[in-house]
């Protein structure tokens, strides 16, 4: 028998969601959002609602959601409710597990003596799931922006779904080549669909998303033009540009290092802890974005050097960083600051040079700090123990410092390690966990209580940190 709810939850005072959806418990807070399991009352679809208490994050999770609608590993939004002067709330499917539960469940059995971890052909499915996710996304020029695990919601039917899109940017005049625009490598079970050419035509509730406010818009099928025009006045109306505007950045584990003066710096590299204000691409170019994206440790080097005419490849050294993870079940770069974030990828790649990413020295920190040589990089290999040749090659793709030199999801769709034999195993058969683990990658103690130090440098033995008129230098020993 479930418990009364509480009826103090704000999405209590929208009449307009509790005469359609029953609330039943709050699944989930994230740094913009409480997230509510729903019961829709006309026929008992279990739903998600999302109340998102920021603008821009609501913003951007419904415009990117409205062009993925036909992609099979996207999160389904069913409507949004969205009112002058309130916050919106999405109507999304429910989806009960997530990725990082999968990987903390397996390395939980592992530790237990259990079985070695995810079997090969589990892995290669939920690979496969991921990467036409962000392929579709990808294809539509859309950067994510946030993968982890834990937005990779999962269903009881094994398919996976990218989520949590409010830090979604759309890439205008991005120009995405498919090395095979017709090849369809998602067979079976996540059924490849190329949505470019169509004008996604979805449900939508506009509550009073015209300019005048007054005026409820009919529910109904909306063009692809008209929710373009109804946002374009929404933003209008709103004075967004298209500048970043990421301003109310909350904890360390949306930090941004581009943005801190020498004195956050050295708080960073000697408290572990901090707070920054992240501010817009600063250049003054429109369409600058800010490089205070994602989660720290799925974070890429171009964002952590402070770039802010990034591209897509910001979402391929994440989703490396997800594949390592899922093969080791450990956390692949987890930095306890931005500063250590750079440190774990140096001492495993080697310093980043113009050698290596021709071009670097133009990154807007990459002068603010200076590692010392690292003579013998540990390299990838080190990091993927007892793992194949093939394996290894495919973290290899997606964990390089060029952006450019990273393989695309569709590239890698048609890597011949997922058409060798262990082949992907249908998605239904696929260990789903029953509920979702309470995983917070930045709290030590938690999740990754194994990986926790309040130390900075604790995984590279001493390091000497000196002030430089430039920044600061960084020395191992
Ligand atoms: N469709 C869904 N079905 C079930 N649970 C969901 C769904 N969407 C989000 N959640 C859960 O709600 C919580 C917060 O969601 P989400 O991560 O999307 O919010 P956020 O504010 O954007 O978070 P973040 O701080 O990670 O940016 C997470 O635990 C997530 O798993």
């Amino acid at each position: 028998m479930e418990q009364p709810l509480p009826k103090s939850w704000s999405i209590h005072t929208r009449p307009e969601i509790i005469a359609k959806y029953e609330i039943l418990e709050c699944v989930g807070s994230g740094a913009y959002s409480d997230v509510y399991k729903g019961r829709r009352l006309s026929d008992n679809l279990i739903v998600a609602l999302k109340e998102v208490h920021d603008y821009q994050s609501a913003f951007r999770e419904i415009e990117a959601l409205q062009i993925l609608q036909n992609s099979p590993n996207v999160v389904v939004l069913h409507e949004y409710f969205w009112r002058e002067d309130e916050d919106a709330v999405l109507v999304l499917e429910f989806l009960k597990t997530d990725l990082a539960t999968v990987i903390a469940e397996s390395k939980k059995k592992r530790e237990g003596g259990g079985d070695r971890g995810i079997s090969v052909g589990e892995i290669k499915r939920w690979m496969v799931q991921i990467l036409c996710g962000v392929d579709a996304c990808h294809r539509n020029t859309i950067v994510h922006r946030d993968l982890k695990p834990g937005n990779l919601l999962i269903g009881d039917d094994g398919v996976l779904k990218l989520a949590d899109f409010g830090q979604a940017r759309i890439l205008l005049g991005n120009e995405f080549n498919a090395p095979d625009g017709n090849s369809q490598p998602c067979e079976s079970n996540a059924p490849y669909q190329d949505n470019m050419s169509e004008a996604p035509q979805v449900d939508l509730e506009v509550e009073d998303a015209s300019p005048e406010g007054d005026v409820n818009q009919e529910q109904g099928i909306m063009s692809r033009e008209d929710y373009f025009r109804a946002l374009d006045e929404l933003k209008a109306k709103n004075s967004i540009d298209e500048t970043d505007k990421d301003t109310n950045v909350h904890d360390g584990d949306t930090s941004c290092f581009a943005t801190c003066t020498t004195s956050d710096v050295e708080d960073d590299l000697f408290k572990g802890t901090y707070s920054y204000d992240a501010e817009d691409g600063g250049d003054g170019r429109q369409g600058a974005l800010t490089s205070c994206v994602g989660t720290r440790w799925f974070r890429a080097p171009e964002l952590l050097y402070g770039s802010t005419s990034y591209g897509l490849e910001v979402d391929l050294w994440s989703l490396g960083c997800i594949f390592a993870e899922l093969l080791t079940l450990q956390p692949l770069f987890p930095g306890s600051s931005d500063i250590d974030q750079l440190a774990r990828i140096i001492s495993v790649l080697g310093n980043l040079n113009e050698e290596v990413w021709p071009g670097c020295a133009e990154l807007p920190d990459y002068r603010t700090i200076s590692f010392n040589k690292v003579e013998n990089p540990a390299g990838l290999e080190s990091c993927l123990p007892s793992r194949s040749i093939d394996e290894i090659s495919l973290v290899k793709k997606l964990i390089c410092y060029d952006p450019a030199a990273r393989a695309t999801a569709m590239e890698l769709l048609q890597d011949k390690y997922f058409n060798e034999e262990p082949l992907p195993v249908p998605a239904s058969e696929l260990h789903v966990p029953l509920t979702k683990s309470n995983h917070d990658e930045d709290s030590h103690g938690g999740w990754y209580d194994d990986m926790g130090s309040d130390s900075d440098f604790d995984e590279f033995g001493p390091l000497k940190a000196t002030k430089t008129n430039a920044g600061f230098s960084v020395r191992f020993f």
